[in-house]
């Protein structure tokens, strides 16, 4: 990463440590390499952020393409303490929050598409996969191998008991929300930015004040999270999302990984944040991983 700024002497609440780039590859990449070389430099909510990305990173190896300046681009360390199976409910919970604080500072209407899209809904024609929702942001959970006895970092100290693996999991979760870019700066038609989406007496906000508010929210769901022990049914987090997860009830197509693909009607989440499909036949099928299509009924 060139041109690291000082540590902010005045951080975002909720981070414990805020660090920014003026302009690097892939903040994922950069806060992966530096946690695993130095962990104990690396709390619980840091934050790794950059005002341009040159090589950032999507889900499945994809690219993620953001005009210099327009875009929120930063990376989050977590660890979490709660069970490495209920680790899919992280990236859910990451776009909830980005759910939130976009719909707060904009009015702009958003939701959620399985597993790590956020949408603003209703906005356009349609488009194979994605009906009348665009893409206008995503997140990118990554887990970092297990390390020495410094990976838990100073948040394990304060572990709850019977959390079991109580912050020997490092994850980094990377946001990616556009939030200034013109239909010319977008890579692709069902992608759209905040600027685009809010109503033009809305000040679309700076990429601070949203990551801000993205902070806000994942603090606060990740406490109600850790507090259950990963249990987002028994904190009642499974239905926060559910509520605002536009793949539920919808005709889906999704692609497993290998290839096959699985249709039909996306009717609820798992306790561990999988979707459930109802195939044509009437069988019930568990999507782990992969894309899912939103396609239209009929
Ligand atoms: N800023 C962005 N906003 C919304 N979506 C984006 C953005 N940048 C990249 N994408 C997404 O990344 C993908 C394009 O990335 P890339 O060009 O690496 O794709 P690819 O691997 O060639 O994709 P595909 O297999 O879908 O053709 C698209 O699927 C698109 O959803
Ligand atoms: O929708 C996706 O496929 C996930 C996109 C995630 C993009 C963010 S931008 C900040 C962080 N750094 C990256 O290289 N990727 C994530």
């Amino acid at each position: 990463m060139a041109g690291a700024v000082p540590d902010d002497p005045s951080p975002l609440r909720p981070f414990t440590r805020v660090v920014r780039v003026v302009r690097t590859g892939s903040t994922n990449t950069d806060l992966r390499e530096a946690v695993t070389a130095d962990p104990g430099a690396w709390p619980h909510l840091s934050v790794l952020v950059a005002q341009t990305q040159d090589a950032g990173r999507g889900r499945a190896g994809r690219g993620w393409d953001t005009a210099p300046g327009t875009a929120l681009t930063a990376s989050v360390l977590l660890r979490p303490r709660v069970p490495p199976g209920r680790l899919p409910w992280l990236t859910l919970l990451a776009g909830l929050a980005v759910q939130r604080a976009t719909a707060e500072l904009t009015g702009v209407r958003t939701g959620l598409k399985w597993p790590n899209d956020v949408l603003v809904l209703d906005v356009g024609e349609e488009v194979d996969g994605w009906g009348t929702d665009r893409k206008v942001a995503g997140i990118l959970a990554e887990a970092l191998p297990a390390a020495g006895p410094h990976a838990a970092g100073p948040h394990a100290a304060t572990s709850h008991a019977g959390a079991g693996h109580a912050g020997s999991l490092a994850v980094v979760l990377g946001t990616g929300v556009n939030v200034a870019q013109t239909r010319d700066q977008l890579p692709v038609p069902w992608a759209t930015s905040l600027r685009l989406a809010a109503d033009a007496r809305v000040t679309t906000p700076g990429a601070e004040e949203l990551l801000s508010g993205v902070g806000r929210h994942l603090a606060d769901l990740l406490t109600r999270w850790e507090a259950a022990a990963g249990d987002a049914r028994a904190a009642g987090l499974a239905e926060d999302v559910a509520r605002v997860c536009v793949t539920l009830g919808r005709s889906v197509r999704a692609e497993l990984p290998g290839g096959i693909e699985v249709t039909g009607t996306a009717t609820a989440l798992d306790n561990d944040g999988h979707l459930l499909l109802r195939t044509p036949e009437g069988a019930e099928r568990t999507v782990r991983a992969g894309d899912v299509r939103h396609v239209r009924a009929g």
